[in-house]
Protein backbone atom coordinates (compact mmCIF):
# COMPACT_ATOMS: atom_id res chain seq x y z
CA UNK A 1 0.00 0.00 0.00
CA UNK A 2 1.32 3.37 -0.98
CA UNK A 3 1.84 5.72 1.89
CA UNK A 4 0.53 9.45 1.32
CA UNK A 5 3.60 11.59 1.78
CA UNK A 6 3.12 15.18 0.40
CA UNK A 7 -0.12 16.69 -1.52
CA UNK A 8 2.01 16.18 -4.71
CA UNK A 9 2.05 12.63 -4.45
CA UNK A 10 -1.51 12.53 -3.89
CA UNK A 11 -2.32 13.86 -6.82
CA UNK A 12 0.17 12.18 -9.07
CA UNK A 13 -2.03 8.96 -7.10
CA UNK A 14 -4.79 10.90 -8.32
CA UNK A 15 -3.36 11.29 -11.68
CA UNK A 16 -2.26 7.63 -12.07
CA UNK A 17 -5.97 6.64 -10.82
CA UNK A 18 -7.66 8.61 -13.78
CA UNK A 19 -5.71 6.72 -16.36
CA UNK A 20 -5.88 3.82 -14.71
CA UNK A 21 -9.88 4.41 -15.37
CA UNK A 22 -9.02 5.44 -18.74
CA UNK A 23 -7.53 2.28 -20.00
CA UNK A 24 -10.52 0.77 -17.97
CA UNK A 25 -13.04 2.59 -20.16
CA UNK A 26 -11.04 1.54 -23.26
CA UNK A 27 -11.18 -2.00 -22.50
CA UNK A 28 -15.52 -1.71 -21.97
CA UNK A 29 -16.01 -0.11 -25.32
CA UNK A 30 -14.08 -2.98 -26.83
CA UNK A 31 -14.75 -5.46 -24.58
CA UNK A 32 -15.96 -9.56 -26.27
CA UNK A 33 -16.27 -11.00 -22.88
CA UNK A 34 -19.16 -13.15 -22.24
CA UNK A 35 -22.24 -11.99 -20.11
CA UNK A 36 -21.03 -13.62 -17.20
CA UNK A 37 -17.93 -12.30 -16.74
CA UNK A 38 -19.73 -8.88 -18.01
CA UNK A 39 -21.63 -9.08 -14.49
CA UNK A 40 -18.82 -9.88 -12.55
CA UNK A 41 -16.78 -7.34 -13.30
CA UNK A 42 -19.79 -4.59 -13.31
CA UNK A 43 -19.86 -6.11 -9.46
CA UNK A 44 -16.56 -5.39 -8.87
CA UNK A 45 -16.11 -1.84 -10.21
CA UNK A 46 -19.78 -1.29 -8.12
CA UNK A 47 -17.62 -2.27 -5.03
CA UNK A 48 -14.62 0.12 -6.27
CA UNK A 49 -16.76 3.02 -6.83
CA UNK A 50 -18.26 2.93 -3.08
CA UNK A 51 -14.61 3.16 -1.56
CA UNK A 52 -13.53 5.93 -3.90
CA UNK A 53 -16.86 7.87 -2.59
CA UNK A 54 -15.84 6.69 1.07
CA UNK A 55 -14.39 10.43 0.49
CA UNK A 56 -15.73 12.48 -1.86
CA UNK A 57 -15.20 16.89 -3.17
CA UNK A 58 -18.18 18.61 -4.50
CA UNK A 59 -16.64 19.82 -7.56
CA UNK A 60 -13.28 18.55 -9.52
CA UNK A 61 -9.79 20.19 -8.66
CA UNK A 62 -9.68 23.50 -9.25
CA UNK A 63 -6.95 25.54 -11.17
CA UNK A 64 -3.72 25.75 -9.11
CA UNK A 65 -0.27 26.52 -9.90
CA UNK A 66 1.62 23.08 -10.26
CA UNK A 67 5.71 23.09 -8.54
CA UNK A 68 7.03 24.11 -11.88
CA UNK A 69 5.06 27.24 -11.36
CA UNK A 70 2.52 26.57 -14.16
CA UNK A 71 -1.04 26.99 -14.13
CA UNK A 72 -2.64 24.09 -14.52
CA UNK A 73 -6.51 22.50 -14.08
CA UNK A 74 -6.13 18.78 -12.95
CA UNK A 75 -10.27 18.85 -12.70
CA UNK A 76 -10.31 20.03 -16.51
CA UNK A 77 -12.40 17.78 -18.66
CA UNK A 78 -9.79 18.26 -21.52
CA UNK A 79 -7.03 19.33 -19.69
CA UNK A 80 -6.61 17.61 -16.48
CA UNK A 81 -4.95 14.77 -15.47
CA UNK A 82 -6.73 13.83 -12.62
CA UNK A 83 -10.40 13.52 -14.47
CA UNK A 84 -10.41 10.41 -16.23
CA UNK A 85 -13.06 11.83 -19.05
CA UNK A 86 -9.72 14.01 -19.98
CA UNK A 87 -7.78 12.65 -23.04
CA UNK A 88 -6.22 14.31 -21.45
CA UNK A 89 -4.69 16.89 -24.26
CA UNK A 90 -1.41 18.16 -23.34
CA UNK A 91 -0.88 21.93 -24.56
CA UNK A 92 2.22 23.38 -25.59
CA UNK A 93 2.87 27.35 -25.88
CA UNK A 94 4.81 27.72 -29.19
CA UNK A 95 5.28 31.40 -29.54
CA UNK A 96 1.29 32.34 -29.02
CA UNK A 97 0.15 29.35 -31.01
CA UNK A 98 -1.17 26.71 -28.46
CA UNK A 99 -0.22 23.05 -29.89
CA UNK A 100 -1.22 19.66 -28.93
CA UNK A 101 -0.63 16.11 -30.21
CA UNK A 102 -3.70 14.19 -29.82
CA UNK A 103 -4.31 10.56 -30.35
CA UNK A 104 -7.97 9.51 -30.50
CA UNK A 105 -9.43 6.52 -29.13
CA UNK A 106 -12.09 4.07 -30.10
CA UNK A 107 -13.82 5.18 -27.50
CA UNK A 108 -14.07 8.43 -28.97
CA UNK A 109 -15.98 7.01 -32.26
CA UNK A 110 -19.58 9.01 -33.58
CA UNK A 111 -19.34 8.32 -36.75
CA UNK A 112 -17.94 4.30 -37.95
CA UNK A 113 -14.43 4.17 -37.38
CA UNK A 114 -14.27 8.04 -36.78
CA UNK A 115 -14.66 10.37 -33.94
CA UNK A 116 -17.24 11.64 -32.62
CA UNK A 117 -17.47 15.61 -34.14
CA UNK A 118 -18.90 17.04 -30.84
CA UNK A 119 -15.08 15.44 -29.57
CA UNK A 120 -13.28 17.43 -31.94
CA UNK A 121 -15.00 20.38 -30.95
CA UNK A 122 -14.50 20.01 -26.93
CA UNK A 123 -10.43 19.73 -28.09
CA UNK A 124 -10.76 22.81 -30.61
CA UNK A 125 -12.90 24.96 -27.91
CA UNK A 126 -9.86 24.45 -25.06
CA UNK A 127 -7.03 25.09 -27.50
CA UNK A 128 -8.68 28.10 -28.92
CA UNK A 129 -9.50 29.11 -25.15
CA UNK A 130 -5.95 28.53 -24.17
CA UNK A 131 -4.37 30.68 -26.60
CA UNK A 132 -6.63 33.42 -26.64
CA UNK A 133 -5.82 33.24 -22.60
CA UNK A 134 -2.25 32.83 -23.31
CA UNK A 135 -2.39 36.01 -25.63
CA UNK A 136 -3.45 37.64 -22.66
CA UNK A 137 -7.49 37.41 -23.20
CA UNK A 138 -9.02 34.84 -21.57
CA UNK A 139 -12.74 34.09 -21.39
CA UNK A 140 -15.13 31.75 -21.58
CA UNK A 141 -16.21 30.64 -25.00
CA UNK A 142 -19.11 32.87 -26.64
CA UNK A 143 -19.37 31.30 -30.17
CA UNK A 144 -17.53 28.52 -31.22
CA UNK A 145 -17.75 28.19 -35.46
CA UNK A 146 -16.21 24.60 -36.73
CA UNK A 147 -15.83 23.38 -40.32
CA UNK A 148 -15.71 19.45 -40.42
CA UNK A 149 -13.76 19.11 -43.69
CA UNK A 150 -12.13 15.52 -43.44
CA UNK A 151 -13.29 12.49 -41.08
CA UNK A 152 -11.12 12.80 -38.21
CA UNK A 153 -9.68 8.85 -37.54
CA UNK A 154 -9.00 7.52 -34.84
CA UNK A 155 -5.59 5.68 -33.66
CA UNK A 156 -3.36 8.25 -35.96
CA UNK A 157 -1.46 10.80 -34.42
CA UNK A 158 -2.65 13.90 -35.02
CA UNK A 159 -1.79 17.82 -34.63
CA UNK A 160 -3.99 20.40 -33.15
CA UNK A 161 -3.23 24.13 -33.24
CA UNK A 162 -4.50 27.17 -32.28
CA UNK A 163 -3.67 31.09 -32.42
CA UNK A 164 -5.24 34.27 -31.15
CA UNK A 165 -6.59 36.95 -33.96
CA UNK A 166 -7.34 40.00 -32.28
CA UNK A 167 -9.35 41.63 -29.32
CA UNK A 168 -12.06 44.26 -28.77
CA UNK A 169 -12.70 45.19 -25.46
CA UNK A 170 -13.67 41.50 -23.03
CA UNK A 171 -14.01 40.08 -26.82
CA UNK A 172 -11.57 38.17 -28.16
CA UNK A 173 -11.26 35.42 -31.14
CA UNK A 174 -8.81 32.91 -31.92
CA UNK A 175 -8.83 30.24 -35.03
CA UNK A 176 -7.61 26.34 -34.60
CA UNK A 177 -7.51 23.10 -36.25
CA UNK A 178 -7.37 19.25 -36.12
CA UNK A 179 -4.62 18.29 -38.89
CA UNK A 180 -2.92 15.19 -40.09
CA UNK A 181 1.09 15.08 -38.98
CA UNK A 182 1.30 16.34 -42.77
CA UNK A 183 -0.64 19.65 -42.41
CA UNK A 184 -3.78 18.42 -43.99
CA UNK A 185 -6.62 19.52 -42.08
CA UNK A 186 -9.36 17.82 -40.64
CA UNK A 187 -11.34 20.32 -38.68
CA UNK A 188 -10.89 23.91 -38.72
CA UNK A 189 -12.65 26.56 -35.51
CA UNK A 190 -13.25 30.20 -35.11
CA UNK A 191 -14.18 31.45 -31.64
CA UNK A 192 -15.49 34.33 -29.46
CA UNK A 193 -14.47 34.61 -26.36
CA UNK A 194 -15.89 36.70 -23.75
CA UNK A 195 -14.45 37.70 -20.66
CA UNK A 196 -16.61 37.67 -17.98
CA UNK A 197 -17.24 40.85 -15.79
CA UNK A 198 -15.97 38.88 -12.91
CA UNK A 199 -12.71 37.56 -13.67
CA UNK A 200 -11.99 41.16 -14.95
CA UNK A 201 -8.92 42.13 -12.52
CA UNK A 202 -8.47 38.15 -11.93
CA UNK A 203 -5.84 37.47 -14.60
CA UNK A 204 -2.43 39.49 -15.46
CA UNK A 205 -3.66 42.12 -18.02
CA UNK A 206 -6.72 42.82 -17.30
C1 LIG B 1 -12.91 32.33 -11.68
C2 LIG B 1 -11.69 32.95 -12.28
C3 LIG B 1 -11.08 32.13 -13.34
C4 LIG B 1 -9.96 32.89 -13.96
C5 LIG B 1 -9.40 32.11 -15.12
C6 LIG B 1 -8.27 32.83 -15.65
C7 LIG B 1 -7.56 32.39 -16.64
C8 LIG B 1 -7.86 31.16 -17.41
C9 LIG B 1 -6.59 30.74 -17.99
C10 LIG B 1 -6.49 29.80 -18.83
C11 LIG B 1 -7.64 29.08 -19.39
C12 LIG B 1 -7.13 28.32 -20.50
C13 LIG B 1 -7.88 27.68 -21.36
C14 LIG B 1 -9.31 27.37 -21.31
C15 LIG B 1 -10.23 28.46 -21.68
C16 LIG B 1 -11.37 28.26 -22.32
C17 LIG B 1 -11.71 27.01 -22.97
C18 LIG B 1 -13.12 26.52 -22.86
C19 LIG B 1 -14.02 27.40 -22.14
C20 LIG B 1 -15.39 26.87 -22.01
O1 LIG B 1 -15.73 25.76 -22.26
S1 LIG B 1 -16.46 28.00 -21.39
C21 LIG B 1 -18.01 27.12 -21.33
C22 LIG B 1 -18.93 27.47 -22.44
N1 LIG B 1 -19.33 28.85 -22.41
C23 LIG B 1 -20.20 29.33 -21.53
O2 LIG B 1 -20.72 28.64 -20.69
C24 LIG B 1 -20.52 30.79 -21.67
C25 LIG B 1 -21.90 31.10 -21.10
N2 LIG B 1 -22.21 32.47 -21.37
C26 LIG B 1 -21.81 33.46 -20.54
O3 LIG B 1 -21.27 33.26 -19.46
C27 LIG B 1 -22.08 34.84 -21.03
O4 LIG B 1 -23.13 34.86 -21.94
C28 LIG B 1 -20.83 35.50 -21.66
C29 LIG B 1 -19.71 35.61 -20.60
C30 LIG B 1 -20.33 34.70 -22.88
C31 LIG B 1 -21.20 36.90 -22.11
O5 LIG B 1 -21.92 37.49 -21.05
P1 LIG B 1 -21.75 39.01 -20.73
O6 LIG B 1 -22.86 39.41 -19.81
O7 LIG B 1 -20.36 39.29 -20.26
O8 LIG B 1 -21.97 39.61 -22.18
P2 LIG B 1 -22.48 40.99 -22.62
O9 LIG B 1 -23.91 40.88 -23.01
O10 LIG B 1 -22.08 42.05 -21.63
O11 LIG B 1 -21.63 41.17 -23.99
C32 LIG B 1 -20.27 41.58 -23.98
C33 LIG B 1 -19.83 41.56 -25.43
O12 LIG B 1 -19.72 40.19 -25.84
C34 LIG B 1 -20.59 39.89 -26.93
N3 LIG B 1 -21.18 38.60 -26.70
C35 LIG B 1 -21.92 38.21 -25.67
N4 LIG B 1 -22.26 36.94 -25.76
C36 LIG B 1 -21.68 36.50 -26.89
C37 LIG B 1 -21.67 35.24 -27.51
N5 LIG B 1 -22.32 34.21 -27.00
N6 LIG B 1 -20.99 35.12 -28.66
C38 LIG B 1 -20.33 36.15 -29.18
N7 LIG B 1 -20.30 37.38 -28.63
C39 LIG B 1 -20.98 37.53 -27.49
C40 LIG B 1 -21.64 41.00 -26.90
O13 LIG B 1 -22.18 41.22 -28.18
C41 LIG B 1 -20.85 42.17 -26.39
O14 LIG B 1 -20.12 42.73 -27.46
P3 LIG B 1 -20.04 44.32 -27.66
O15 LIG B 1 -19.33 44.81 -26.43
O16 LIG B 1 -19.28 44.51 -28.92
O17 LIG B 1 -21.47 44.78 -27.72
Amino acid sequence: MTMELTPESRLAAHCELAQQTRDLMDAVALTEVKEDELLAVTAELAALTERLRAASRATPLPFDISPDGNLRHLGNAVIGGANPMALPLVVEMDGLTARAEVTFRPLHEGPPNGVHGGISAMVLDHLLGQAAAAAGFPGMTGTLTLRYLRPVPYGTPLVATAEHTRAEGRKSWADGRIALPDGTPLVEASGVFVMPTAWLGRHPGT
